[in-house]
């Protein structure tokens, strides 16, 4: 992701890259001259990472995954009283925004909702972080709506075969070679089925989001979750 974005920053319009980093850079000295700084690193080193950027004043679009609410927090807290913006979106392929918005539409008027998340095999993470935020705003709609919980998701006694339970949703994860980033909403009543299916077949699907949210960044104090924010 960091090479596809360099290149990216590079053809747009407005933007100048001015400096890329990897392990074992000064993290600091590279943010120099910066406006904003695009992260894809990986989870263990991310939260570190975005607060250089706080602390440098620097507004970050951070895609890495492997965030929890504590991780968040911190960035919250850190960001308390700066103009600084931070931007952390699980994924920035448009079509993938709009599967999880179409998702948490949908959800309520199904008895079942389930996950189905597949990548590249050397991916480090599991349940991909776009899963996780499609398991959440399903979540979030159905209480909303207040739904019944969905039968056999939680409890099942079943370890290990009916996926990771997200908020009472049921995420899968597939492995595969071949594979890039793909994901599978399944929702189902009596007698009928409605799937919703996202495929990034190539990383360039990522690119309009990132340079879109670079652009924008800068006029959004605070932390914000999610590329649907901003668009
Ligand atoms: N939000 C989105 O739309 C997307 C998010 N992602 C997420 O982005 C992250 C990166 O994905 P991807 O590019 O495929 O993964 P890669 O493993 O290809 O890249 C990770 C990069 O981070 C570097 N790295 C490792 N440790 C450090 C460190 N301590 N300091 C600085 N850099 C470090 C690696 O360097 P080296 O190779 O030298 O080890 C490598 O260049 C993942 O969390 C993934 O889930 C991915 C695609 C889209
Ligand atoms: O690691 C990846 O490749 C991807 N990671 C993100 C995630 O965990 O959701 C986004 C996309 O699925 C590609």
């Amino acid at each position: 992701m960091g090479a596809t974005t360099c290149a990216a920053v590079e053809e747009a319009d407005g933007l100048e890259l001015v400096a890329r980093l990897d392990v074992g850079d000064d993290v600091a000295a590279g943010l120099k001259g910066a406006d904003v700084a695009v992260v894809f690193s990986v989870p263990a080193t991310v939260l570190e990472h975005v607060l250089a950027c706080v602390e440098a004043g620097v507004h970050a679009v951070v895609g890495t995954t492997g965030w929890d609410d504590e991780r968040l927090a911190a960035v919250r807290s850190a960001l308390e009283g700066s103009a600084t913006g931070v931007l952390v979106a699980p994924n920035f392929a448009i079509g993938a925004v709009l599967l999880m918005e179409f998702a948490a539409k949908a959800a309520p008027f199904f008895e079942s909702v389930e996950v189905v998340e597949l990548h590249h095999p050397n991916k480090v993470d599991a349940p991909s972080g776009t899963a996780q935020h499609t398991a959440h705003a399903i979540a979030e709609a159905r209480r909303a709506a207040g739904s019944a919980p969905i039968p056999d998701a939680t409890e099942t006694g079943l370890d290990g075969a009916r996926g990771a339970d997200v908020e009472g949703i049921r995420v899968h994860a597939v492995r595969l070679r071949g594979l890039v980033a793909h994901e599978e909403v399944l929702l189902g009543g009596p007698g009928e089925q409605l799937t919703l299916r996202h495929d990034s077949f190539d990383r360039v699907s990522f690119m309009p989001g990132v340079v879109h949210a670079v652009r924008t960044v800068g006029s959004r104090p605070g932390l914000t979750v999610g590329l649907e924010h901003y668009l």
